[in-house]
């Protein structure tokens, strides 16, 4: 098991919205003109987007649209072969710190250890981001309550079924402080209570100032988060 760091002064439980807040400072992020193309093959087509602090874009379109080599551009891990994405007026590259302390993303599968628990995994996160309110356990349980798997935070990832998985990989990428999150169909084999705990939980973050990108196929999950939305079209 991983070795939780201690802390010696717990102040007062943190609540949902605040775990994994974004800091207050503003942010923008801005793609001109980006698409992608491999060995002539298009994988996206031009499309622009703008997202700043407390505002939600949602990327739609049909498989294989592009979407989430969008979001991977605008992940800083993949480089547009046309057009500019900037965060705060810089170019995004995912190998940057200055990258990394800001944008969280969802895109594929996160890294986990078989060996590590649920709660093992966020306490690890914790390590390396922290937090200002509260100790690692009690962030950490405040997330999985808030995403209604608390009761699995002693279970190892291969013992989740697949939304719990789902929902741990959304833990992940929650509990780490950041101004940007990318999220690729977050929605993805979550029933219909759990697609609503997610709508809250985002509302919250676009409340405490994060700025949002989802790739997202649910209609109501769209209406419920978008401030605007951007089709992606198929090349
Ligand atoms: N490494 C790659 N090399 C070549 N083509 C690729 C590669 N990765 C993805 N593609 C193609 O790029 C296009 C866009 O893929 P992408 O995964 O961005 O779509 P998407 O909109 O996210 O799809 P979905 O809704 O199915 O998740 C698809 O036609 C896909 O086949």
């Amino acid at each position: 098991m991983f070795a939780r760091r201690k802390q010696e002064t717990p102040p007062q439980a943190p609540g949902p919205a605040e775990v994994g807040a974004s800091e207050a400072l503003p942010v923008h992020l801005e793609a001109t003109g980006v698409g992608k193309h491999v060995d002539g093959n298009v994988l996206l087509a031009p499309v622009d987007l703008a997202v700043s602090s407390g505002e939600c874009v949602v990327v739609r379109g049909e498989n294989g649209s592009g979407k989430t080599t969008l979001l991977r551009i605008l992940a800083g891990t993949l480089e547009a072969s046309d057009g500019t994405a900037s965060l705060d007026g810089e170019p995004l590259d995912e190998r940057d710190p200055a990258t990394r302390a800001r944008v969280a993303a969802l895109i594929g599968y996160p890294t986990a250890y078989r060996d590590l628990t649920v709660i093992d995994h966020l306490v690890l996160i914790d390590s390396t981001w922290g937090g200002a309110i509260g100790t690692a356990d009690q962030r950490a349980d405040d997330l999985l309550v808030s995403l209604e798997i608390d009761h699995l935070s002693e279970r190892f990832p291969h013992e989740l079924s697949s939304g719990q998985q789902h929902l741990f990989h959304l833990a992940l990428v929650l509990f780490r402080p950041s101004r940007v999150l990318l999220l690729d169909e977050p929605e993805q084999r979550l029933d219909t209570h759990k697609r609503g705990l997610l709508t809250e939980i985002l509302l919250a973050r676009k409340a405490a100032g994060a700025a949002l990108v989802v790739a997202c196929h649910d209609p109501a999950m769209t209406e419920a988060i978008a401030d605007r939305v951007v089709d992606v079209v198929a090349p």
